[in-house]
C-alpha cells in the first residue's frame, strides 16, 4: 500500500432544490467524510490507497464499501460493525457558501480505537493521513489517531495531517492543543486559510504558516481557495498560483488537494511540483456538487495543468 488514511466516511446528501434544509425536499447522494475524500482522490492520481475505518453493517456501509471497490480503495481494515449505524451528512447552501449538518454520533468510526490500528501495514505504507476530524468524533478516535501516527515515526512512513476544524465537532481550545500536537508529529501539514486564521487568531497568511512551520513539519501547505496556496518547504517559501475555474460547490476540494499532494510527494515530486498539481486537483472538485463525484483523475490533472499559462511554467 502506498497511501493510508484513518477516519469516518459518510453518506452525503445534498440538497438538489436551493432550499434550506427545512424546507428541501430533494437531495443528491453523494459520499464523503474527508478522509475517504483524500483515498478516493489519491487513487484516482494513481496510489495504492487504502482506509482504516469502521462501518456499520447498514444500507449505507454497504454503499460506502460499493464507492472503495469501484475506486480501488483497498479495505482490508475498514471493519463492519453489527447492528452499527453508518454517520451521514447534508449539504445545504446559502448564497455560495456550503454549510454542513451532521448525523453522525454514536456511528461505528466514532468507535475506532488504537485497537484498530494496523502497525504492520501502516509500517510498510508510504504515507499516513490522519485529519483532525478522525481527532474530534471522539476520544478513542482521537487516540487512533495519534498512535497511528506513533507507529508511522517509528518506521520512516510519512506523516500528513489536514487540521479539518469543524466547530460543530469540538470546541476551538480542545481542537488548538490536539491540532497542535498533532503538527509536531507531522511531516507534512495541509491547513487552509479559514482554519489557520481559527486556529492560531492570526490574520496573516504568511504569519499563519509560519506559525504551522513553527511546529516542526518539514513542509507546510496553507490551502487559500482562489487565492492559491502559500508553501513552507524545509525553511524556504513560495507561493502556488490558483488554476482559475468558475466554482460551483467546494465541497471537498481541500480532501482532493490533500490526496493529490501526498500522491505526488509519495512519487517522488518535489513539493513545489506537487502542489502545483493538487492546487489543479482542488479546482477541479469545485466544478460539480458533493465531495467524491467530481475529484478528478490523473490525466485530466495533467491536461488542465498543461494548459494553465501560469501554474505551468
Ligand atoms: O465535515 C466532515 O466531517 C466531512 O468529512 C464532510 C466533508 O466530506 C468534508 O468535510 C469535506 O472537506 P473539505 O475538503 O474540507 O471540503
Amino acid at each position: 500500500m502506498d497511501i493510508l488514511a484513518i477516519g469516518e466516511p459518510l453518506l452525503e446528501f445534498s440538497v438538489t432544490d436551493e432550499q434550506s434544509l427545512d424546507a428541501a425536499e430533494s437531495f443528491a447522494v453523494g459520499y464523503g467524510g474527508d478522509t475517504s475524500n483524500f483515498l478516493v482522490s489519491a487513487s484516482r492520481c494513481g496510489a495504492a490507497a487504502g482506509y482504516v475505518s469502521r462501518i456499520g453493517d447498514d444500507h449505507f456501509g454497504t454503499a460506502l464499501l460499493g464507492l472503495w471497490q469501484r475506486e480501488g480503495v483497498r479495505t482490508d481494515h475498514v471493519v463492519r460493525e453489527p447492528g452499527g449505524r453508518t454517520g451521514i451528512y447534508f449539504i445545504s447552501r446559502h448564497a455560495a457558501h456550503s454549510s454542513f449538518t451532521y448525523y453522525r454520533a454514536g456511528s461505528p468510526a466514532s468507535r475506532l480505537s488504537p485497537a484498530d490500528v494496523p502497525e504492520t501495514a501502516i509500517a510498510t505504507a508510504r504515507a499516513l493521513h490522519v485529519s483532525g476530524i478522525t481527532q474530534a468524533i471522539s476520544a478513542s478516535a482521537c487516540d487512533a489517531g495519534f498512535h497511528a501516527m506513533k507507529v508511522a515515526r517509528r518506521h520512516n512512513t510519512l506523516v500528513s495531517y489536514d487540521p479539518n476544524y469543524r466547530p460543530a465537532l469540538w470546541p476551538l481550545d480542545r481542537a488548538r492543543a490536539i491540532v497542535a500536537r498533532s503538527v509536531e508529529l507531522s511531516d507534512v501539514a495541509l491547513p487552509n486559510l479559514e482554519e489557520g486564521r481559527a486556529l492560531t487568531d492570526l490574520d496573516d497568511p504568511r504569519a499563519i504558516l509560519a506559525w504551522f512551520a513553527a511546529l516542526g513539519p518539514r513542509t507546510v501547505v496553507l490551502k487559500m481557495g482562489d487565492q492559491g496556496a502559500l508553501l513552507w518547504d524545509d525553511g524556504r517559501t513560495s507561493e502556488i498560483p490558483p488554476h482559475s475555474v468558475v466554482p460551483v460547490d467546494s465541497t471537498g476540494a481541500g480532501d482532493a488537494f490533500d490526496g493529490a499532494f501526498v500522491t505526488r510527494l509519495v512519487q517522488g515530486a518535489t513539493p513545489a511540483d506537487a502542489a502545483r498539481y493538487a492546487a489543479v486537483a482542488g479546482a477541479l472538485t469545485t466544478q460539480g456538487h458533493g465531495a467524491v463525484h467530481p475529484i478528478p483523475r490523473d490525466a485530466a490533472i495533467r491536461s488542465a495543468l498543461e494548459k494553465d499559462p501560469i501554474l505551468n511554467h
